[in-house]
Parts: C-alpha cells; structure tokens; sequence
C-alpha cells in the first residue's frame, strides 16, 4: 500500500469538490475536510487544514473552480475569489503564482460566464496540480543525486514539514529523502518539531514512520546538541517563497538551524519547486512575514502554558540569507546561489 498521503483531490468533474486530508487531525486522526465554497477553503488554508506552500497553491486553484455555480463560471466571480483566497496567507508566493494563472484563464475566457470557462477553470487547476506532481518527483531525483554521496546511515536535519502533506505530489523538502529510500538507502532524519504548531512533530515525524524511514523526533532547542554531536550530515528544509538573490523564507525557526549549520560545518540545503521562487523581490527583506495569534503559542493545542495577557511575538516564518545556503534543489536542477 502506497505510503504518499492524498494531501487534496478534487471529486467529480465541474460542479464538483475539493476534498482535503484535514492535517489539524494528524498524527491522531486521519481525517477528510470536504470543501464546497471559496470560504471553505480560505478558512481551510488560515487553520492549516491544507498547508505548506505547494499544497496551498494547488488547493487555490481548485478553489476558484468552486465559483462555478449551476455549471457556468463568471469572470466576475473568478477575479473576485482570486480577491478573496489572496487574504488567506501572505507568505508562500505559491498561492499568488497559482491565483495568477487561474485569473489569466478568465481573461483569456471569449465569454464572460459560461460552461466553457467553468471546463478551461478545471482544466487548469488539474494542470497545477499535475505539475506540482511532476516538480516534486524531480526535486526527489535530483536531491538524491545530491546526497547520494553520504555514507549509510548518515544525519539529515529537517524543520517543518516538507514531505507529502506540503504538496501536492510526494513532497519538497522531503523529496530527497523519500527518493534515497527508494532507492535502497538508510538515511536518519532528524526532525525538528517545529514550534509553535508542531508541523515536524506532528506531521514530518507521521510521514517518515509510515514509510519505514528511520527518524528521530527532537526539541527545535536540541537541533545544536546533535550537530555538535557530528550527528547531522546535511540539513533539508523546504521554502515558502525565495527571493531573486537566492535569500529563502521558511518556517520560523529555520533561520537559526541554517546558522547552526554553517557553525558546524553542516550544508544547509533547500528544495523547493520554481513556484515557490519569486523573482519580482530583489532579496529577502521584501518577503512577507505572516505572523500568527498569540494563543498558538500561549495555549497550543488547547493547554495554556503562559500567563494570560502576557505580550507574544508569533511570526510564521524567517529569512534565511543565500550565503548561508550551500545549494537549492528545484525542479530544474541544483543552483549554488552566488
Ligand atoms: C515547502 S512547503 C512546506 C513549508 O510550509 C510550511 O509552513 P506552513 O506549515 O505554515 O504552511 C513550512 O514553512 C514548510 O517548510
């Protein structure tokens, strides 16, 4: 039995539905969020039903395909839910690069509503979706291209969660890492669990052991012990949005274990496909940073752990500069950013 997660899919044909494996109910629960409405799936994204920044973009596209009412789409109805899904999240350029496209198949539309647009809608959003499948094969094989040189059994550090569940296909960040266990070889992974919302813990940790690959759950604190220990041979982490000059915006965290890395001696390495790079910002610093409630940090999961009232800073995510990273892994190959 396939171990690849089904993160999304959509059910039926034009008039049908997005159906999404519900990640607030991993590891516990293996549970399906049906998606009827635009609304739905906006709320959907904010809450992290569906998240990381592939999966956010192929969820957006058969999103707009949820305007179509009675069979007939509108452009009207198409620009304004391409409006509406852009307020969900401002970090991961995926949900911008796929509303764009979904926006330019209206534009392109000979009618402005209609069946015909409401088939060229689907079509599309199946297209990103095939894609996204594709991207993520090829980041596998040429992320294990890069690794292959490291010995059995050798130390990967990841943060987050980039495997399946963060796309729409068999993962980003975790391609490489699948791809060497598929072919033949033993790597440890060592996953960060990934404060405040747990996505190594919960989800990194869920996908590894459900495919056999050997793996150790670690504090976000813990990540310095074990590279100082020589335990770690490389890190693996994912992006939501990489900026012209190379500079990289991950979960928060990711920051510190790149320049834990490079203190250690460590190559920090991010795959992500080219829909994640955003080549209109010159460098990091233009990135949007999402941040999120204080309850994610106070009263994670339902139990307090912090004063109320107490002040809380909970940005999403953080930039990593391109002179800490040694290579990314796309789709298209390996680049060095200079
Ligand atoms: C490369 S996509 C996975 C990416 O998305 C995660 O963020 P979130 O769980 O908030 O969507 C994290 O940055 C992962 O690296």
């Amino acid at each position: 039995m396939s171990h690849v997660p089904v993160t999304l899919r959509w059910e039926g044909e034009v008039g049908g539905h997005l159906v999404l494996l519900d990640q607030t109910r991993l590891p516990r629960e293996v549970v399906e969020f049906p998606c009827r409405t635009v609304e739905e799936v906006w709320d959907a994204i904010k809450r992290l039903v569906v998240r990381g920044a592939p999966a956010i973009g192929v969820a957006a596209g058969y999103a707009v395909c949820l305007s179509v009412k009675n069979g007939r789409a509108s452009v009207h109805d198409v620009v304004e839910a391409c409006r509406y899904l852009a307020t969900s999240r401002p970090t991961a350029v995926n949900l911008f690069w796929a509303l764009a496209r979904m926006r330019r198949v209206a534009e392109a539309a000979t009618a402005v509503d209609g069946p015909a647009l409401a088939e060229a809608l689907l079509a599309e959003a199946r297209a990103i979706h095939e894609e996204d499948r594709q991207m993520c094969a090829a980041m596998g094989r040429h992320g294990a291209d890069l690794l292959a040189d490291l010995p059995e059994g050798a130390g990967i550090l990841t943060h987050c969660n980039a495997g399946a569940l963060a796309t729409g296909g068999d993962g980003c960040g975790l391609a490489p890492v699948f791809e060497l266990a598929r072919r033949g070889k033993r790597p440890h992974v060592w996953v960060d669990e990934t404060r405040p919302l747990l996505q190594g813990a919960r989800l990194t940790a869920w996908e590894l052991t459900q495919r056999g690959i050997d793996c150790t759950l670690i504090c976000d604190s813990m990540a310095a012990t074990v590279m100082r220990a020589g335990k770690v041979q490389a890190v693996m982490v994912g992006a939501d949005r990489i900026a012209a000059n190379g500079d990289a915006a991950n979960k928060i965290g990711t920051y510190g274990v790149a320049v834990l890395a490079e203190a250690h001696g460590v190559p920090f390495y991010v795959t992500a496909p080219t829909s994640t790079v955003d080549l209109t910002i010159p460098s990091g610093d233009a990135i949007p940073i999402e941040e999120r409630s204080a309850e994610e940090v106070t009263e994670g999961f339902g139990r307090r752990t912090a004063p109320v009232g107490v002040r809380v800073f909970n940005p999403a995510f953080d930039v990593t500069p391109y002179r800490l990273i040694r290579a990314i892994v796309t789709e298209r190959g390996v680049f060095e950013p200079k």
